[in-house]
């Protein structure tokens, strides 16, 4: 469920008046998502998303979510734009929690990802590498190399509870990957989150990109080892070289990867695959038995980890 904090019809139609969108016709909760708290609206100008954030969301970071939000939809991307308030900000209070409301986007998440959508979903993300260019906010990405060993701490004293050879198998990822890591690479803003359920497409056209709550600066690169790994395996494990090949060629026809890109992608894939497993280890160990989210499973990310490390070249991937 992502509907942490409840909202009153009065409450909803008071916020809506510092906006210029319309009168409340109906609104109700989504539950897909599970960082925020969100809500569809209709109104008399059309259809709206809600979004209060919750408490994993700094709100120092949101001029930073929003900006980008609006600067990408200036610059042609698709994606939700930011509404603007009568006082000229994007974000107000609600329900004691900083909300913002953004355009809503027609289309569904991908639930079975062809091929179509894999070159797609690399043309869209190499979109959103130009797209992004000139925009003056930053902010650091705390989910990359240096922030997976304290991530790591939080866990390893539980991690047996999931597979005691863990213990050593991650401490020496984790040593390889920081002595390893690549500099210098092109960089810029990056989604850092571009998984199906984040692509937006009408039948297999790309209609846009939603939740942008993780994006930050890094290398350019690094989004599309991000979406290898969210897009290009199999249930069963294995990695789609067709999808593989699909996503890079889509990616390439918008923004070509240089030779340093190229080479860098088996560790930035490998380093994604850690992220994924490291945060989603700590919410397997972290979330109460009974809460209402899907906890999504580390050892899907464990696999693909260990698929990484023997990579010999982006030539694995259909490059
Ligand atoms: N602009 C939008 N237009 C249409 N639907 C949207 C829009 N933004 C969000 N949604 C709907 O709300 C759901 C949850 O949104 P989102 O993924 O941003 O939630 P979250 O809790 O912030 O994220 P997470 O995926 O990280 O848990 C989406 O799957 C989608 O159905
Ligand atoms: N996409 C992340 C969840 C954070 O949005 C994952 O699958 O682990």
């Amino acid at each position: 469920m992502a509907v942490y904090t409840d909202i009153s019809e009065d409450e909803l139609s008071a916020f809506l008046g510092d906006y210029d969108a319309g009168r409340l016709t109906s609104y109700k909760g989504i539950a897909e998502g599970v960082e925020n708290s969100n809500f569809l609206l209709h109104t008399t100008e059309g259809s709206f998303i809600l979004t209060l954030y919750e408490k994993r969301v700094d709100p120092a970071d949101l001029p930073f979510f929003l900006g980008l939000m609006q600067h990408l939809a200036k610059n042609g991307l698709s994606c939700p734009l930011p509404l603007i308030r009568r006082d000229g900000g994007m974000l107000g209070q609600l329900a004691g929690r900083p909300a913002a409301m953004v355009t809503f986007l027609e289309g569904m998440w991908p639930r079975k990802p062809t091929v179509v959508h894999c070159r797609e979903t690399g043309k869209a993300i190499a979109a959103m590498h130009l797209a992004g260019e000139g925009f003056e906010i930053t902010r650091r990405n705390a989910l990359s190399v240096a922030g997976w060993r304290p991530l790591w701490d939080k866990s390893e004293a539980r991690v047996h509870e999931i597979d005691a050879t863990l213990r050593d198998e991650i401490p020496s990822e984790l040593a390889f990957l920081e002595a390893n890591w690549p500099k210098g690479l092109p960089a810029g803003v990056i989604h850092a989150d571009a998984f199906p359920d984040n692509v937006f497409f009408l039948g297999e056209t790309f209609s846009g990109l939603i939740d942008f709550y993780f994006a930050c600066n890094d290398f350019l690169a690094y989004d599309v080892a991000i979406c290898l790994n969210a897009w290009c395996f199999e249930k069963d494990g294995s990695f789609n070289l067709t999808k593989g090949m699909a996503l890079l060629e889509g990616y390439q026809e918008v923004r070509p990867l240089s030779e340093a890109e190229a080479a860098a992608l088996p560790i930035l894939a490998r380093g994604s695959a850690l992220r994924f497993f490291l945060t989603r280890l700590y919410d397997w160990l972290e979330t109460p038995p009974g809460a209402l989210v899907v906890k999504k499973d580390p050892l899907e990310y464990l696999r693909k980890l260990r698929f990484h490390a023997h990579v010999k070249s982006a030539a694995d991937y259909g490059l």
